[in-house]
């Protein structure tokens, strides 16, 4: 599996310890999302985006978030004029699962060109 199979599924309703993603796994999956780490508290994954100016970091965060409606899977974002940090982690596993794998190869597939 790599990158473009993870950003070509959706995410599926993901509830329970049982889809938590292993250690083992997050270090594996980690490997195929450039830029992308594991947070300090290990629950979630996190990336630093930079762009030019507001209203392109604003654009980004737009086609996040219309994504992430699409989804029905939701980061947190953290904004300012040229820069923008995501943060996905799934609420209703209490730590990481394939959704956030899959949000965040779809997140590097809005960016490629
Ligand atoms: C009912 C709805 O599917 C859930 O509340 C979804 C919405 N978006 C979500 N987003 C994230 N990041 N984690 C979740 O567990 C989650 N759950």
């Amino acid at each position: 599996m790599n990158i473009h199979d993870f950003a070509s599924q959706h995410c599926q309703p993901r509830k329970g310890k049982e889809h938590a993603l292993s250690a083992d796994k997050i270090t594996q999956l980690l490997q195929l999302l450039p830029g992308w780490t594991l947070a300090a508290d290990g629950h979630a994954i996190v990336k630093d985006f930079r762009f030019p100016d507001f209203h392109r970091t604003l654009g980004f965060i737009n086609a996040v978030g219309f994504m992430a409606n699409h989804e029905d899977h939701h980061p947190d974002i953290e904004a300012g004029y040229g820069h923008c940090q995501l943060l996905w982690s799934t609420h209703d596993v209490g730590g990481l699962s394939l959704n956030d794998i899959i949000c965040a190869a779809k997140v590097e597939a809005l960016l490629a060109r």
